[in-house]
């Protein structure tokens, strides 16, 4: 659902997931990277959805983008992961956002790297920024499917059916994890008199 629509429906939390490849060395198939914060590569060459004209009924023509990832959400979600004994594969990290379908070659992972991304995919920078500017608290993580290749000697390739795979393989404790956040944000709603 476009998040605009979301918004006008009285959403007040975005909660936004993806698929992504792990650019830090030390990230492994299945951990789930918190994003911390983004590159929105795409927005370098323009392509960012606030672009055009701006109804300011939705928010402002421009907006700081260095706390679009709620701490306050990214704190407790952290703790329900101690809680549910997920913290092992649980890291924060900055995601970088490319237009695909292509997967990644050598020289643009370490580029990223060097530029200190931490996970690679190709969503939920827009739908973030979206609703960070309509006034709505953003909490959004990525599953790492794979390690990106990052080694002209390292013959392994990235493919789609691996990303399925590992998202199978994660869906039970995804499920308990982002149910418990909901919880979390279901009372910080009442308190609030929402
Ligand atoms: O970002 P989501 O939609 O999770 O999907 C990710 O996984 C797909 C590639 O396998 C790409 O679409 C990438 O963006
Ligand atoms: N761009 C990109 N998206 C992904 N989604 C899952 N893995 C990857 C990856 O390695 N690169």
């Amino acid at each position: 659902m476009p998040v605009r629509v979301m918004k006008l429906c009285g959403v007040t939390h975005l909660i936004a997931s993806n698929a992504a490849g792990g650019i830090n060395e030390e990230y492994n198939e299945g951990d789930i990277m918190i994003m911390k914060d983004h590159i929105n590569f795409m927005g370098f060459a323009g392509n960012n959805p606030l672009v055009g004209f701006n109804d300011e009924r939705w928010g402002p023509r421009f907006i700081p983008a260095n706390k679009v990832y709620d701490k306050g959400l990214r704190e407790e979600a952290k703790r329900i992961a101690t809680k549910i004994g997920m913290s092992p594969i649980v890291r924060e990290g900055v995601y970088v956002f490319l237009g695909g379908p292509s997967f990644e070659t050598i020289a643009e992972i370490n580029m990223f790297r060097i530029c200190g991304a931490n996970a690679v995919g190709m969503s939920t920078v827009g739908e973030a920024l979206m609703a960070y500017h309509a006034g709505m608290k953003v909490f959004a993580f990525s599953l790492i499917t794979n390690k990106c290749v990052q080694d002209y000697d390292d013959d392994r390739e990235a493919n789609h059916s691996e990303v399925l795979d590992v998202g199978a393989k994660r869906s039970g404790i995804l499920k308990k994890w982002i149910g418990g956040i909901v919880e979390y944000i279901r009372q910080e709603c009442h308190q609030n008199g929402y």
